[in-house]
């Protein structure tokens, strides 16, 4: 890794010397407010984004309306402390290490244009495109493409899909745009081919859903004219012509867990997709064999090949691709691969790497309220050790800018100092700035301390923004959250996988449009979310107690100017005395080569095999050392010691009833494999779930719902539950007779419980029986919440109630749809009809969020589970009031779903007069939709 480039005046000088005029976008120029401009309040007339946050008793909040100053004025008190300055260091004494003299960093941020070379431009021949993409791209910023990304593409095979690809390119180099290419353009010209895009994460399926929806808007796929056209009559053509251009639209649909759409792969062209939802629909193409109409496969962050959890699911669909040898192109990339040659052999694919960074970005590293280019950092942490007590660091290595120390006790650790520091000034310039620390409540508190010392804001459109966020938050049925009360106020955020969806992707859209100028967050952003900035601050560099591994540290950085939004950018590394060794190591520390997940400790390789072979792929001995052959694991092991993992790997199936050794040489999937395929879980899990329905077929207790909510409460959740023994058995005591019937039937016994909270034990984990006994005890414990979200209770009172974080209680909310759904493809496919009719019921239960009453409700147009209980709150209690309603009594009741909406318009009478006709409109649909359900129920009643 080199850092040769670093500057001695940082962007943020250089841009405080300038005026810009850009977007207010997050990594671009912002209005300029600092210490010395205080913000000047005046009162305005009543606003409609005014509202005052008013903390109630049992955290309540209340919502009074007041004016966006009033209210600014009463939560952007005056600062608690300032934040330090930084001075420049004597510049020239800055040393760079032997052998490199300091230099500007030289990487250029114009593209060269196709005037340069008629290949940058996508409208050139060789790259076969429609007009009409090119046109989206340059819509979206793309006009010219960088020459790396032009080589790559022109590489024998690529563009007519005969080749596979795996290329690197660092953090915003423009690898998607690639992918993007090659993808559509196969779709485009193969219009009976789909793509397959897959993405890790799901803010990342959601935000490329978006990005590729709009690229393909007006671009129609290569579909052959109908030759009967001529022959029809005119009334017919017209229809034939509108079916042909549906014919032509590239259908984009995302797939991935909590996702409600209908959409199968039979109505898509591109799926994108999270690595569970593209493997799955890979198994089901297989097994359907319809999977001579996939085009075209995209991996994108192919780093997660070696992650610990899923990444054997990426080497497994690249696996069966690679078997099938059908004509699918395997497109895979990642930022942060440093094998990229031997994944490209294992995927017979052609392999690119580019070092091309469009935005220049200058590197820091802090140490004791001094900031030196990271490139002199080997040579700072050698002079740091040969110190004497005496001596001075900055004595013998001049740094190249200097923070005050503060005089402010919150300000005293230099670490914190220097966040505070860089943040302000970064903000007070009018910037975007990341900063990223080491656990959930390091950001709250880092937050809270910065918010401190932000500049006030002086723009009263600013303020009206930050003072809508607060009220979007306000209405979130988690309630605000006390510490973004008042740090919102002050531009600052924080962002972690505690907050629920809602809450994150509020925040990181206000951060994102400039609203909040800096955000504090854990490494999960940095590779969850597509955030930019002008400058990365890295608080400590570590994951709860753990250093980052130098992949998550150059995701890390990689926010740091983003092409498009930004035309430079800076990182900086804080670091303790402590950590310095290991901070210079991280730095020169080469990206680790990526391994295969199918190694025996992962236990991978087993449901490679079973999936296999369940889905047909293969049986044979010899088809399925074929299959093996196409692992990475072949790729990377002795192949006798593959071929012996194989062996065991295939009699631990048989020897749990998965597979059947046939007489010919041939495996076959019991229907006990097969229902584990199906429903997308591991074989362990499987197995476990199979245990449990096999007792529960035996004897269900059918007078509650306790034992369901357990059966449905999804393993991967139970298993990173902590259990608060004092909680549960609280919950215990307020369980009715069926509950703790159904729960000892699992195998929950209250003494044992009891016994936990006594002696304040935890539980063993060691032998296989106290594993599966605390599979048991977590997942009942993690049912409770089920319950409790099942029956309405708020998420933020489960997560008090718990004491858990609530995005924990989304999480669980989200997973137990897919969970469920799975239990009951297993029931369905062990032939178990009664059982399965029994848990869909429940099922539907879960997807509605609302009590048996409701669901009858919310079969109705436009009634989801909030509406259909606001309904019922006010007096229109099933769904025989709604289709005996007068639309217009429902007016008042649609008007509270959307308050904020509602407020809004009525300071605008036309706006207020529309939205009601709307409203009603929508009404009318209700209670004609309500009437035509309720007179199917009574037909249904009289026939029977
Ligand atoms: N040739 C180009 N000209 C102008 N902008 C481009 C070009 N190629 C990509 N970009 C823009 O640069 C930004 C980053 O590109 P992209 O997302 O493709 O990078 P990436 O390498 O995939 O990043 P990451 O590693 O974060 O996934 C995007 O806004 C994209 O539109």
């Amino acid at each position: 890794m080199s850092f040769k480039s670093h500057r001695f005046e940082t962007s943020i000088d250089v841009a405080r010397r300038q005026q810009y005029h850009v977007a207010q976008l997050a990594g671009h120029k912002r209005p300029l407010t600092t210490e010395e401009q205080p913000l000047q309040l005046r009162t305005e007339k009543r606003g409609h984004t005014g509202l005052r946050l008013k903390q109630q008793p049992h955290d309540e909040l209340h919502i009074e309306e007041s004016t966006p100053l009033e209210s600014a004025r009463a939560s952007a008190h005056p600062n608690r402390f300032t934040a330090s300055r930084i001075h420049p260091g004597p510049d020239s004494a800055v040393s760079a290490p032997e052998g490199e003299q300091p230099q500007k960093n030289t990487a250029s941020t114009s593209v060269p244009g196709s005037s340069q070379n008629p290949l940058f431009s996508l409208a050139n021949s060789k790259y076969g495109l429609p007009a009409t993409l090119i046109h989206n791209f340059a819509t979206l910023g793309v006009t010219s493409i960088y020459a790396w990304q032009a080589s790559c593409l022109l590489a024998r095979g690529l563009l007519s899909g005969e080749r596979h690809l795996v290329y690197t390119a660092p953090t915003g180099g423009g690898k998607s745009m690639v992918a993007d290419v090659l993808l559509l353009k196969r779709i485009i010209e193969n219009p009976t081919r789909k793509a397959i895009l897959v993405l890790p994460y799901v803010a990342l399926v959601q935000e490329k859903l978006k990005w590729m929806r709009r690229i393909v808007e007006g671009v129609e796929k290569n579909v052959p004219p109908d030759e009967d056209d001529q022959e029809e009559s005119k009334g017919s053509m017209f229809m034939r012509r509108r079916h042909q251009k549906l014919q032509k639209q590239i259908r984009v649909t995302g797939f991935f867990g909590g996702s409600r759409t209908t959409t199968t792969w039979a109505d898509t062209d591109i799926a994108i997709c999270t690595i569970e939802k593209a493997n799955s629909l890979l198994n089901t193409a297989i097994e359907e064999c319809s999977i001579g109409e996939l085009g075209v496969v995209v991996l994108d962050e192919l780093h997660m090949l070696d992650d610990e959890h899923r990444g054997y699911l990426l080497e497994l669909m690249v696996t069966k691709l690679l078997l099938l040898q059908q004509d699918i192109q395997i497109v895979g990339m990642s930022a942060t691969l440093s094998n990229t040659e031997m994944l490209a052999q294992w995927m017979n694919a052609r392999f690119f790497i580019s070092t091309y960074r469009p935005v220049p970005i200058d590197e820091y590293l802090v140490y004791e309220n001094a900031i030196y280019p990271a490139a002199t950092s080997r040579q700072l942490f050698q002079t740091a050790s040969k110190l004497t007590a005496s001596a001075s660091l900055q004595d013998s290595l001049a740094p190249h800018r200097n923070i005050e120390p503060s005089e402010y006790k919150e300000l005293t650790n230099a670490a914190t100092n220097a966040m505070v520091a860089l943040a302000v000034e970064t903000a007070s310039a009018g910037y975007g700035a990341l900063v990223f620390c080491g656990s959930r409540n390091a950001c709250q508190v880092h937050a809270a301390t910065i918010a401190e010392a932000m500049p006030h804001v002086e723009d009263k459109e600013e303020l009206d923004q930050r003072l809508d966020l607060l009220a979007e938050l306000t209405s979130l049925a988690c309630g605000l959250d006390p510490v973004l009360q008042h740090t919102i106020i002050k531009g600052t955020g924080f962002h972690h996988a505690g907050m629920t969806t809602e809450e994150r992707e509020l925040i990181a859209a206000a951060y994102d449009s400039g609203v909040l100028k800096v955000l504090i967050a854990t490494c999960s952003l940095a590779a969850g979310v597509n955030l930019p900035a002008r400058r990365v601050i890295i608080n400590g560099a570590r994951m709860g107690r753990e250093l980052v591994g130098p992949a998550m540290f150059r995701q890390m950085c990689g926010r740091a100017g983003r092409k498009g939004k930004d035309d430079a950018g800076e990182t900086y590394l804080i670091c303790i005395k402590a950590d310095l060794e290991a901070v210079c190591d991280l730095l020169d520390a080469d990206m680790p080569a990526i391994e295969s997940s199918l190694v025996p400790e992962k236990r991978g390789l087993k449901r490679a095999l079973l999936e296999a072979i369940a889905t047909g792929l293969v049986s044979g001995c010899e088809a399925i050392k074929e299959y093996v052959q196409c692992t990475l694991l072949y790729r990377t092991l002795d192949k006798k010691l593959v071929y012996n993992i194989m062996k065991s790997a295939l009699q631990e199936l048989a020897d749990e009833e998965l597979l059947i050794f046939e007489e010919d040489e041939a495996y076959k999937a019991t229907l006990l494999g097969q229902a584990v395929v199906a429903s997308a879980f591991a074989p362990e899990d499987g197995l476990f779930v199979h245990e449990e329905l096999k007792r529960a077929l035996q004897a269900f207790v059918m007078d509650g719902d306790m034992q369901v909510f357990y059966m449905f409460t999804p393993l991967q959740v139970a298993t990173s539950t902590n259990i608060d023994w004092q909680i549960f058995r609280n919950q215990l005591d307020l369980l009715d007779e069926s509950g703790l019937r159904a729960l000892q039937f699992v195998g929950v016994q209250p003494g044992f419980v009891n016994t936990m909270v006594q002696s304040g034990a935890s539980l063993k984990e060691t032998t296989p029986e106290q594993i599966q006994k605390a599979r048991i005890y977590r997942r009942a414990y993690t049912a409770f919440q089920l319950r409790d979200l099942s029956n309405e209770v708020p998420l933020s009172t489960i997560a008090r109630r718990y004491r858990i974080p609530r995005g924990t209680v989304q999480t669980l909310a989200q997973q137990c749809h897919g969970f469920a759904a799975g239990i009951v493809k297993f029931c369905q496919r062990m032939n178990w009809g009664m059982m399965a009719a029994v848990l869909d019921h429940m099922r539907d239960r879960l997807e509605a969020g609302a009590r048996a009453d409701l669901l009858e409700m919310a079969q109705v147009a436009f009634v989801k589970s909030w509406t259909a209980r606001l309904l019922r709150d006010n007096g229109f209690r099933n769904l025989h009031a709604l289709a005996e309603a007068e639309p217009k009594d429902l007016v008042p009741v649609l008007m509270m779903v959307n308050p904020r909406k509602t407020q809004r318009n009525q300071l605008y009478p036309t706006e207020t007069e529309r939205y009601a006709a709307k409203l009603l409109t929508k009404a009318e649909t209700i209670v004609a939709s309500a009437n035509k359900i309720w007179d199917r129920e009574m037909q249904v009643q009289i026939e029977e």
